[in-house]
């Protein structure tokens, strides 16, 4: 049987408006959220998701502020403005556009932003936040990715899900929420010999590494729910994600295809962040 396709792009319709919502009552008390975009340099793709992010703020009434900067700004001029966002009462989140430059330290940039502003949920307090089970603002994607999951109706406690890839932004904190949510986890990497023989005892399988075709249906537990973070291009130049979606779909229970899977969550779970921070205050 096909799989269920797990539509990143209408569950993201359901909680924009839910979040414009909660927008409009905070800007009926004189609050609307407000949040500010930094984007510095010229990639291409950076450009399309900051594109999107903006839009989706004027479309749910979130007023944002967006900041283009050229690729060779000093990175004491990035921290004095985000010294200032911090400061601006209006502006309940901050987000600075990644990858930035090489001369720029990631880490001392995301360091700068208020916690109260850290709507990207990437800095260190954030991250330990995750790690003790406190409130705090979760990494957009994988925030994502655990909708996503909720949407399908499977319960995750005592399911078995494995999380390939490891990186600060997605692959620690997708397993440590899906430990959260009671699922057994476990984490592979490019240093797992055989990463098949893990995927194919997964009741859910997080796909976070950037490279296409890396979860073949061959891998695949017949029924299990799949999600997709990759953004690849295969051989035409198309957007494709870590999966083989085409044969993939015919052994999983649930699949996120890409495009129109976790993109567009990672956009509305950022508005989701934000509307967070603005009710905070
Ligand atoms: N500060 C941040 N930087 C980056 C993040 C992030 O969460 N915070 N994540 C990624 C990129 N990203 C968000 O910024 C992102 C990637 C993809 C999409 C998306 O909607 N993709 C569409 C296709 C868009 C296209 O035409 O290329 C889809 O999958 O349907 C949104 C956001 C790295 N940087």
């Amino acid at each position: 049987m096909t799989a269920q396709i797990i539509d990143g792009t209408q569950l993201s319709q359901k909680i924009r408006a839910e979040v414009a919502k909660r927008a409009a009552a905070l800007t009926a008390q004189g609050k609307q959220p407000g949040l500010a975009v930094i984007l510095v340099g010229d990639d291409p793709a950076s450009h399309v998701y900051v594109r999107n992010k903006v839009k989706a703020c004027e479309d749910a009434g979130l007023r944002s502020v967006l900041e283009k900067y050229d690729g060779d700004l000093a990175e004491a001029e990035l921290l004095n403005r985000i010294n200032a966002l911090n400061d601006d009462p209006t502006i309940h989140g901050i987000l600075v556009q990644m990858p930035l430059p090489p001369h720029i330290s990631a880490h001392k940039v995301i360091e700068a932003i208020s916690a109260a502003k850290d709507v990207d949920g990437y800095s260190v307090l954030s991250a330990g936040e995750l790690m003790a089970g406190l409130p705090g603002f979760r990494p957009c994607t994988p925030y994502g990715c655990m909708k996503m999951i909720e949407s399908t109706g499977v319960d995750l406690r005592g399911k078995h899900a494995v999380v390939i890839g490891r990186s600060n932004t997605v692959g620690k904190p997708m397993a440590l929420l899906l430990l959260q949510a009671n699922a057994t986890v476990t984490i592979c990497h490019s240093g797992t010999p055989d990463l098949g023989y893990h995927t194919r005892q997964a009741d859910v399988v997080v796909a976070a590494v950037g490279r296409r075709n890396t979860l073949t249906a061959d891998m695949i537990k017949p029924g299990a729910v799949v999600i997709d973070v990759g953004i690849n291009q295969d051989d035409n130049g198309k957007l494709c994600g870590d999966v083989d979606f085409a044969n993939a779909k015919e052994v999983a229970g649930f699949i996120s295809p890409v495009p129109r899977g976790v993109g567009p969550m990672t956009i509305t779970m950022l508005l989701v962040n934000t509307i967070e921070a603005a009710e905070r205050v």
